[in-house]
């Protein structure tokens, strides 16, 4: 059977608009690889500009995954989902308002332990999220050991682990969010 047919939730637009296509949003602390996923996601239709009534600069991309389209977001650097500087204000006003399809919530994975408490905090804020721990080839240099099986199965989310500077692990972070687009879409 013809896998688009199948798959009720996805969308393309044919050119380079992106107004209407499934979103999906990356965040972390700064400086953990958001910018990197999102130009390892995304295509040549990407476009800057000012969050609405801010001086925040917001990346929007439109990223193909499969068979589908998708509108990718790249967010400024947010610790928490209680917002401290402009910055957070607009990541978290950005997460409640636009409603992301997916949040892929980016962390170092030499850090984890640090920046978990705020995958919780998404998770309880209700959000779809992807957990993508990155920077895997330092964590490995380091000798941390993480099994990404028994912590996807105490979160209950999806769990990818990724090297984006080295281009790992991008394949398999498309085919989760694919499993999970058409997983809330059943
Ligand atoms: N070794 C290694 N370096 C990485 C990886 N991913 C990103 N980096 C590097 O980490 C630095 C930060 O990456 P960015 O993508 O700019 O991080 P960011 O999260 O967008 O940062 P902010 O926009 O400041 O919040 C860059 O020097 C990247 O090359 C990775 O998987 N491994
Ligand atoms: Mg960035």
């Amino acid at each position: 059977m013809d896998k688009k047919a199948n798959n009720k939730s996805c969308h393309t637009s044919g050119n380079e608009h992106i107004e209407g296509l499934p979103k999906i949003a990356l965040v972390g602390t700064p400086n953990v690889g958001k910018s990197v996923i999102f130009n390892r996601l995304t295509g040549k239709y990407v476009t800057v500009s000012n969050y609405p009534g801010t001086t925040v600069e917001i990346s929007r991309g439109k990223g193909r995954i499969g068979d589908c389209e998708f509108e990718i977001i790249d967010t400024p650097g947010m610790y928490s989902l209680m917002p401290i500087t402009e910055e957070e204000r607009v990541a978290r006003r950005l997460l409640l308002e636009e409603k992301p399809d997916v949040v892929l919530h980016i962390v170092d994975a030499k850090n984890i332990k640090r920046m978990l408490s705020f995958t919780l905090q998404l998770i309880e804020a209700g959000l779809p999220v992807i957990l993508v721990l990155n920077v895997m080839d330092e964590a490995e240099r380091l000798g941390i050991k993480i099994d990404a099986y028994k912590l996807r199965q105490k979160l209950g989310i999806p769990v990818v682990v990724t090297s984006a500077a080295l281009n790992k692990g991008i394949k398999e972070l498309k085919q989760e969010v694919t499993d999970y687009v058409v997983s809330i879409a059943a």
